[in-house]
This record gives C-alpha cells, sequence and structure tokens, in this order.
C-alpha cells in the first residue's frame, strides 16, 4: 500500500508568549486534569522568570524552518504546517487553514519521540478532536515514534561525547524524562523506549560511563504515584555515593524548552550547586539538521510503506 502526503504538520505542546499568556496556557494544559492549585502557581513561576515566555514556539518556528530547508534541498514538494495542543497557533485553526489551502492527506511530525500517552496517544487525540471541529478536514496520519532513529539519537551522542571530555574523571551520565502518572497507559512502553534510548546514547558516547535514567517535572497531587527517581534525589544519591560531577542528558525531550530551561538548568543546577557538584546540562536535537531530515525520512518511509502510528 502506498500513501501520497500533500503535507506535513509539525504538531507541538504550545506555550506562552508573554506575561499575560502564562495562566491561561496553564488552565489550557491542565484542564480537567486534576493538577492542584499550589503547583499551578509554582510553575506560572518559573514562565514568569523568564518573562513569562515559553522558548518552545519560537523553536517550533525554527525547527519548521529547518525542515522546509531540508525539503528544498532534497527537492521534497511539500508545504509544512504548525499547530499546538495548548497554545496558539491552535491545532484546529491550523486544520482549518490546511483545509482552505486544499490540503487532502498530512502526515504529522510531532515534537515527541516516544509511546505513551503523553508523549503520543494524546496527540493522536489531539488530531482526532481539531478534525472534528473542521469540516471536511484532511486527513492526518501521525508519523510512527523516532525514539531509535538516528536523526534523534546522533545529536544527543554527540553532545554527550562534548560534555564527557571536558568533564573530570568519575563523572556519571544522569538521563531525564518528564515523568508521567504510574497508572498512566502505556507507562511500560515509555520507559523501556527511554530505558533503550539512553542505554544507545551512552554507548556511543561513551562505553563504561555510569549512567541512570532518572524523571523531573513531576506534577499532580502528592498523592498519586508518579515515575521516579527525580533528578534531584539522584543527585543526592550520587553525591552520598562520592560522585562529584554529572553530565545530564534530557533524552526526554527534543528541544531546550521550558521544562529543560526551569527543570534541569536551574532547578537541578541549583541542587547539584548546594551538594558542590558540577553539572553540566547537553543539549536536545533542537533545529539539528539531522534531527530535521528524520521528518523527511519519516514522511518517505510513511509514503512507501504505508506505516502509521
Ligand atoms: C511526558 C510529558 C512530556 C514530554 C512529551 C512532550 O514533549 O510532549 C511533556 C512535555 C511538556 N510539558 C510542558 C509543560 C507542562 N506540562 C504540564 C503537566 C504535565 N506534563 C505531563 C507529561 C509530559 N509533558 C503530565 C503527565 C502532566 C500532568 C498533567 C497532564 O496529565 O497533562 C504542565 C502543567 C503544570 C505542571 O504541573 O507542571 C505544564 C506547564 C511542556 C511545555 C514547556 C514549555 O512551555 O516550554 C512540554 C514540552
Ligand atoms: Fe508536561
Amino acid at each position: 500500500m502506498t500513501t501520497q502526503y500533500d503535507a506535513l504538520l509539525l504538531l507541538s505542546f504550545g506555550g506562552p508568549e508573554g506575561p499575560d499568556d502564562v495562566i491561561p496556557f496553564l488552565e489550557n494544559v491542565t484542564r480537567g486534569r486534576g493538577i492542584p492549585r499550589e503547583r499551578l502557581e509554582a510553575v506560572g513561576e518559573h514562565y514568569f522568570l523568564f518573562g513569562g515566555v515559553s522558548p518552545i514556539n519560537q523553536q517550533c518556528r525554527d525547527l519548521k524552518a529547518a525542515i522546509e530547508a531540508d525539503f528544498k534541498e532534497h527537492s521534497m514538494d511539500l508545504p509544512v504546517y504548525w499547530g499546538n495542543r495548548n497554545w496558539t497557533p491552535y491545532l484546529a485553526d491550523t486544520v482549518r487553514q490546511m483545509k482552505e489551502d486544499g490540503v487532502r492527506r498530512a502526515a504529522a511530525f510531532v515534537t515527541s519521540a516516544y509511546s505513551g500517552y503523553s508523549t503520543s496517544d494524546q496527540y493522536v487525540e489531539d488530531l482526532a478532536r481539531a478534525r472534528a471541529e473542521v469540516p471536511d478536514a484532511p486527513e492526518i496520519d501521525k508519523l510512527p515514534v523516532y525514539c531509535r532513529r538516528a536523526g534523534f539519537l546522533a545529536p544527543f551522542a554527540d553532545a554527550t561525547r562534548t560534555a564527557l571530555a571536558g568533564a573530570p574523571q568519575g563523572t556519571h551520565l544522569v538521563f531525564t524524562a518528564h515523568s508521567v502518572p504510574l497508572a498512566q497507559p502505556r507507562r511500560e512502553l515509555y520507559v523501556a523506549e527511554l530505558e533503550e534510548a539512553a542505554a544507545t546514547v551512552a554507548d556511543e558516547a561513551a562505553p563504561g560511563t555510569p549512567w541512570a535514567l532518572v524523571y523531573q517535572s513531576r506534577s499532580g497531587p502528592p498523592s498519586q504515584p508518579w515515575l521516579e527517581p527525580d533528578v534531584c534525589d539522584h543527585l543526592e544519591t550520587l553525591h552520598g555515593a562520592g560522585v562529584r560531577s554529572v553530565v545530564t542528558v534530557p533524552i526526554g525531550f527534543v528541544s531546550d524548552h521550558m521544562e529543560v530551561k526551569y527543570d534541569l538548568d536551574v532547578e537541578a543546577a541549583a541542587k547539584a550547586g548546594e551538594l558542590g557538584m558540577q553539572f553540566v546540562r547537553v543539549t536536545t536535537p533542537g533545529t539539528d539538521p539531522r534531527f530535521a531530515a528524520l521528518a523527511r525520512e519519516l514522511v518517505t518511509e510513511a509514503q512507501t510503506s504505508g506505516e502509521r502510528a
């Protein structure tokens, strides 16, 4: 079976772009999800610390431009659209625009590499909901998860190798991903894919270097169990074991958005500082040309195999 796509949709999370956006954005993210008010207020402060601007939207604009440049270079003649779950440009508005432009069948490249509810299934639900709002909406297939692909892993491996080259003997690698509730559907697969990705990057960057996969950015009520250990607790454990230097690899993310810039660069870095540990955080794939090219590879493969997520 072959599928012909006539557009690529970059599908992302969305983030506020000014102080007045912060609270409405957080309300969009947490609607009906039982996140305690105190947690919302605390996370609001993370955004206000950065002027109410999340880096994620500009990162999406930059990735879209990188994908367009890659398409052009490889004579791939597909328009690229961008829509978000939680902030403008809202997905439904993008789908409406695609429909008006005559798009019939699009492939969606999601800014998350893994299987699981938050990382994959929720984006599929977003697509269905947005399409339901638009009469005669184009078909939109989510492209397969890409956590095993070189276009995603090689930029991490290179950045990790470089960071380790400047770090002292005895440095540990700390891979981080967004925590999710233990009860979340498909949590086991999410964890298994993260473990595999971390092992691959550790092995490519520095075989034999001690590493662990830990979690960050937990929310939800304290009574609800989420994936652990938290990165800050892990730093304490390492410190107790005599480790004095870590290189942190945010393997669960594709760009240096707020969960990276605050939860790692501010919070975890401060924790390491208190403990007297050296803390280096490596960059995510972002607009690495190999990552931009991955969108084209996945579209091309989907067109020839008909494989979908
Ligand atoms: C697995 C996962 C990813 C990785 C996959 C992916 O990248 O999509 C991710 C990414 C992101 N999460 C982000 C922001 C937030 N996530 C929240 C809340 C939650 N995240 C969850 C999971 C994940 N989240 C979950 C289970 C919740 C609880 C509520 C719910 O069940 O949905 C909240 C509410 C406040 C709080 O409690 O933290 C905020 C503000 C941003 C934007 C950053 C920016 O602005 O730059 C990004 C990229
Ligand atoms: Fe999140």
